[in-house]
């Protein structure tokens, strides 16, 4: 989205409407070290040489992942349902960075793909009070027949 002047208002409101998930990425200093292991020499006994003090310094901390929060412009464009049709999806075990789309029934062309921003089994109220940190008041099938 562009903005004709970027304020800390509609930033934050930018912040508020991305997608944003939690995810690890492998350890970009061990990536090193293994492109490192790779290099010819007499190009891997020079790079060791220059990097061996850094990881001396980082002991085994040298491979531990980098964990974050990232922001995934496709998953920002979707909107909640309490009774959605697909779910955002990142394995603990996923370290690539990646966040996934995964259809939980058969989505027909022209649907709409719905994700839950919050734990959708919750009670009518609950769920309304969750999103209104949201700063919206849900609109979907399932909350407009509860209500
Ligand atoms: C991540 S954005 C979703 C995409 C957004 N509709 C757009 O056009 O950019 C989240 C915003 O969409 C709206 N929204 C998403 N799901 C909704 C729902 N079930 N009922 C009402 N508004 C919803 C709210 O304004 C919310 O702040």
């Amino acid at each position: 989205m562009l903005y004709e002047c970027l304020t800390i208002d509609n930033l934050l409101w930018a912040f508020k409407n991305l997608f944003h998930s939690d995810l690890v990425v492998a350890s970009p200093v061990e990536d090193y070290f293994l492109y490192i292991d790779d290099l010819p020499s007499p190009e891997k006994e020079e790079a060791k040489k220059v990097s061996q003090p850094y990881l001396d310094a980082l002991g085994d901390e040298y491979a531990l992942c980098c964990e974050g929060t990232a922001f995934f412009p496709l998953q920002s464009c979707m909107n909640h349902s309490c009774h959605p049709n697909a779910k955002a999806f990142k394995r603990e075990e996923d370290r690539d960075g990646q966040a996934t789309i995964v259809a939980l029934k058969p989505i027909s062309k022209g649907e709409e793909v719905t994700i839950s921003y919050i734990e959708e089994d919750l009670p009518f109220e609950e769920r309304q009070a969750l999103l209104a940190d949201y700063g919206f008041s849900c609109k979907c099938v399932k909350c407009q027949e509860e209500s």
